[in-house]
């Protein structure tokens, strides 16, 4: 059976541009969102996210008649699912919103359609969001009660767009494929080949659940070796970005780079879903994600032995110096500010710093309110004119394109390697 009705479920960074990239195929899709406010914009052919070029797509689409969102699920031959599954308590994943969204479409499944899971998961996750699908609808039948005959097929198919980058890589990146038998992995692999410039790889979910997982972790793990480096070289005064730099000229070495903590909601987040269901065995996983969330509390500490060095050689008391942040974000040169390092170090300076703490960050008109009232939204110029301590957290491309004449400050702590 084709596809001519595809519903997505979760409308947000990853859902919505999904849907937009099968409507841009002159595919019906419907999109589902609990979100009232997002499926009002979106149904404008406006997007209520910010993601290069989505934009013009939603928009495409919309005024096309291809794309439409509602607030109730529809009768589709294929459903994704991309809702939330952050972690709840002790690191344990909170898989709410998939249940909720799972039971949200039982009703209106209809024989033979196909529902994939993109949401990072836990391994085991599509067998429960099966049997919750079962459970709902006795009518029907599932895979894991009679195979290849299903009425209904299920895979988990994960995503892994970068933020940023995502309209390119949805189209070009290989894609995962696992259905819960070869029946289903042909028919999700079908539906992805209806925009798909990459390769779909197929295997079994569970293997699929766990590659997510791994992918993530490979990074984290990564990083976190990078940030070790980097204390380590704090200590043996030598400097980590020409270390690393010349470890790399080594064919077979690729290290990558320490900065002032891993921030977003994926990498953070991910490597805890393997540690939850195996902390026996995941003890190097667990470590790196300790040592990259130790990281921006060694760089308070950091800032705090600067300022203490500055007051040393300065006739001003700590209540007159002023101390520069330089970027929020996760990452270098996008707006988000959700789960940043960058933000939590500037938090805990602007709140321990008895003077004024100033925040240079080109891709944002406003502070959060996490920082108004304790901090100062200023210029570059304005930072560099005024500041005595600077602090460089992320590597935006504003900062890294200063000339470093511009910068006649001494007391500088640089977890980026900007300034070096
Ligand atoms: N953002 C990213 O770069 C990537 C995210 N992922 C994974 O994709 C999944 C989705 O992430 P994002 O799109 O970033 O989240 P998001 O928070 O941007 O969007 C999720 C959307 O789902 C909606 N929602 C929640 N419960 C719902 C329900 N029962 N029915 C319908 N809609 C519902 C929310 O209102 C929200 O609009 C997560 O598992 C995430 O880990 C995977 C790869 C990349
Ligand atoms: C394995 C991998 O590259 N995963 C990607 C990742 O996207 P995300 O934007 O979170 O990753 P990122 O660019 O590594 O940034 C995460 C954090 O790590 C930091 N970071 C990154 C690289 C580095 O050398 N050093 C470093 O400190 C960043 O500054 C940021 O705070 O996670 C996404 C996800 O799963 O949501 C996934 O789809 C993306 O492909």
């Amino acid at each position: 059976m084709s596809f001519t009705t595809i519903s997505v479920i979760g409308l947000g960074y990853i859902g919505l541009p999904t849907a937009a990239a099968f409507a841009s195929r002159k595919k019906q899709v419907i999109g589902v969102d609990i979100n009232a406010r997002a499926v009002e914009t979106i149904n404008r052919g406006e997007i209520h996210i910010v993601e290069p070029e989505l934009d013009n797509v939603v928009k495409a689409a919309v005024e096309g008649g291809y794309l439409r969102a509602s607030t109730t699920p529809v009768t589709a031959d294929a459903y994704l699912i991309a809702v939330p599954t952050p972690f709840k308590g002790e690191h344990e994943p909170d898989m709410v919103y998939v249940e909720a969204a799972a039971k949200s479409i039982a009703p209106v499944l209809k024989k033979g359609a196909l529902v994939i899971l993109e949401s990072t998961s836990p391994v085991g996750a599509t067998e429960q969001m099966a049997a919750w699908l079962a459970a709902a609808r006795p009518d029907l039948t599932f895979p894991q009660q009679v195979g290849e005959k299903a009425d209904i097929n299920i895979a988990y198919c994960p995503e892994r767009v970068l933020p940023g980058q995502v309209m390119v890589e949805l189209i070009k990146n290989d894609r995962v494929i696992g259905g819960m038998t070869p029946v289903c992995s042909a028919r999700a692999s079908e539906l992805y080949n209806i925009f798909l410039e990459g390769e779909c790889v197929v295997t079994n979910s569970r293997t699929a659940e766990m590659c997510k997982l791994t992918e993530n972790s490979f990074r984290d793990v990564n990083i976190a070796f990078a940030n070790e480096l980097s204390l380590i070289c704090a200590d043996q005064n030598i400097n980590v970005w020409e270390l690393i730099r010349l470890a790399n000229r080594h064919p077979r070495v690729n290290i990558l780079q320490p900065g002032p903590g891993v921030g977003g909601h994926c990498i953070a987040v991910d490597p805890w879903f393997i540690v939850a269901q195996n902390p026996q065995q995941a003890r190097l996983i667990r470590t790196a994600r300790e040592v990259n969330d130790h990281k921006p509390h060694w760089v308070v500490d950091q800032v705090k032995a600067t300022v203490a060095d500055c007051l040393t050689t300065s006739d001003k008391r700590a209540s007159e110096l002023k101390i520069a942040c330089f970027g929020l974000a996760f990452k270098p040169n996008i707006d988000d500010l959700r789960e940043s390092p960058a933000m939590e170090i500037t938090h805990s300076v602007a709140q321990w710093h008895g003077g004024e703490t100033l925040v240079v960050e080109p891709n944002i008109h406003q502070l959060p309110a996490s920082l108004t009232g304790i901090s100062k939204l200023v210029s570059m110029q304005e930072a560099l004119a005024q500041a005595d301590v600077l602090i460089m957290l992320v590597d935006h491309k504003e900062f890294k394109a200063l000339d470093g004449r511009c910068i006649t400050q001494r007391h500088i702590v640089d977890t980026k390697g900007v300034w070096r």
